[in-house]
């Protein structure tokens, strides 16, 4: 049976869980008196739509099913994860809560997405609520901090890992968790830079994202100082710069007046920054840059690419096709993928391709552990045809046909599925097996070439294609 979630407010943060949970494959049911909720929600989960997706190369579980009530108790009966995300005011927040504690399953986990407050102060009226505090976006972003009773956040870290997500139990409950203590004591300090005719608002977003900022996406605060010590690393670090603490860098300790004035400098110097664009406009723009940065922590493991890895690797491959034969990709076409036309880019054909013959490597045996062992398969030809066009946000099934297989080569084709009765495009592919140490090719031996000879056996009563262009005798 599926899992529920209730989602208890469902503004920027509750719209994100929507999201998250629905695209993991969980029923949702939405809670929000605002008339307006289901159209910015659908706003929200066309944005992840186009964007989560774009993190894997296998495809996101089928959508759960999203529904919407006028009744809390309705929305939370069933529920296995109620996530209260209704504003920042503890009153509003106890009387949710004691509502939601009166309607859902006793075994449900109750998270509060609140930013500040501690579960505690979140409790005083009966409640057994953990936070659960996400960021936004919290369909792309993977940090959950958690904080509460430990068998209540340990079952939700197991949930939150099978949505992608990274839990950060706090070993004790503070005012505002970790990372918005270290937010607002950034945000606190560019408020007064503003205010003191400093620094702008944009020029201060420059001196972010020009430098610092790429360096904490993959290592953070601290490997990054560590780096920053040179060779004797962190202790050099601490000696060269420890000393400026006590120097006057930082006005930390002062909260600038936060009145009508400050307000209109700051807002009028967004307006000037950003204000030709929209929001949904600007959380497009965000969402296709944060899914490139992630991808490129992917390939190296960092940070949120050791996530999504994990969480990929999860997701279940295998089966067979339309066609019977082996999938080896599964996937549904991101925004990146797509060009000027409108349609996936051809060059994204070949990456499709070619994370599908990677995987047939593996099923025969050239798995990473084989290549560290010294050989593996290199690509001599390849050879694409397109059929139907693809789209953004198109499901993408390759099927992988191993059409020979004898000696030194292995020769496939890759179908492309997108739902109809037959391929929107075919790569044909010629591979040689080499040995890593001299660079040469040689003929796979033992399991690979035991393994392969049975793939090519088992496919050649399947229909070939009606043109195979590589591999082909000369003449
Ligand atoms: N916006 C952000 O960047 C982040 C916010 N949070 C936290 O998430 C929570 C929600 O914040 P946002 O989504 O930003 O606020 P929001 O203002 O965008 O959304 C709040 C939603 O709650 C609904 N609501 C109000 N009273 C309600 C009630 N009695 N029952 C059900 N729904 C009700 C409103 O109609 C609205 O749709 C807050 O605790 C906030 O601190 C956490 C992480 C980031
Ligand atoms: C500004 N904020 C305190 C609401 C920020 C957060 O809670 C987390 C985020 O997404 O930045």
């Amino acid at each position: 049976m599926g899992r529920k979630a209730a989602i208890i407010g469902g503004g920027v943060i509750g719209g994100g869980w929507a999201a998250r949970f629905l695209l993991n494959g969980w029923d949702v049911a939405v809670f929000d008196p605002d008339p307006e909720a289901a159209r910015k929600i659908g706003e929200v989960l066309a944005n992840a739509r186009r964007s989560l997706p774009g993190l894997y190369e296998r495809a996101l579980p089928p959508e759960g099913v999203l529904s919407y009530h006028s009744d809390l108790a309705e929305a939370v009966a069933g529920a296995d994860w109620v996530q209260e995300s209704v504003p920042e005011r503890l009153d509003l927040k106890h009387g949710v809560l004691t509502r939601i504690m009166a309607a859902a399953p006793a075994d449900a986990v109750i998270g509060s997405s609140t930013s500040g407050f501690k579960p505690s102060e979140l409790n005083e009226k009966g409640a057994r609520a953990i936070v659960a505090h996400p960021f936004n976006p919290v369909y792309l972003l993977p940090l959950v901090e958690l904080v509460g009773a430990s068998d209540q956040t340990a079952k939700a870290a197991d949930i939150l890992r099978t949505i992608g997500m990274f839990p950060l139990t706090l070993r004790k409950e503070i005012d505002a968790h970790i990372a918005d203590r270290f937010l607002e004591a950034v945000w606190r300090e560019a408020l007064w830079l503003v205010k003191d005719g400093i620094a702008t608002t944009e020029e201060i977003d420059e001196a972010i994202r020009m430098g610092f900022g790429l360096r904490w996406a993959q290592m953070g605060l601290f490997e990054t100082y560590r780096i920053a010590g040179g060779e004797a690393g962190m202790r050099h670090f601490l000696a060269q710069f420890g000393p400026c603490l006590t120097w006057p860098w930082t006005k930390l300790m002062d909260v600038p007046d936060f009145n009508d004035a400050l307000v209109d400098l700051i807002a009028g110097q967004s307006d000037a920054q950003s204000g030709h664009r929209s929001i949904r406009d600007l959380e497009r723009l965000r969402d296709e840059n944060l899914v490139g940065i992630m991808r490129a922590l992917k390939r190296t493991g960092s940070g949120a690419g050791g996530v999504i890895r994990a969480h990929e690797q999860s997701l279940p491959l295998g089966g067979t096709g339309p066609d019977g034969l082996p999938v080896t990709l599964d996937i549904q076409v991101p925004t990146s993928f797509v060009d000027y036309n409108g349609h996936m880019n051809e060059a994204r054909y070949m990456e499709v391709a070619s994370r599908a013959s990677d995987r047939f490597m593996a099923m025969v045996g050239a798995d990473d552990a084989y290549i560290a062992g010294g050989f593996s398969y290199f690509t001599a030809e390849n050879h694409i045809r397109y059929f139907a066009e693809i789209a953004i946000g198109d499901r993408v099934t390759v099927t992988t046909q191993a059409l020979g297989g004898d000696g030194r080569k292995l020769h496939l084709l890759n179908r492309f599925w997108t739902g109809g009765e037959t391929p929107a495009a075919t790569v044909e592919t010629l591979l040689l097996h080499v040995d890593l140490s001299t660079r040469r090719v040689v003929a796979p031996e033992g399991p690979v070439a035991e393994r392969t000879a049975a793939y090519v056996a088992a496919h050649a009563d399947h229909p070939r294609p009606d043109r195979i262009v590589l591999n082909q005798p000369r003449g």
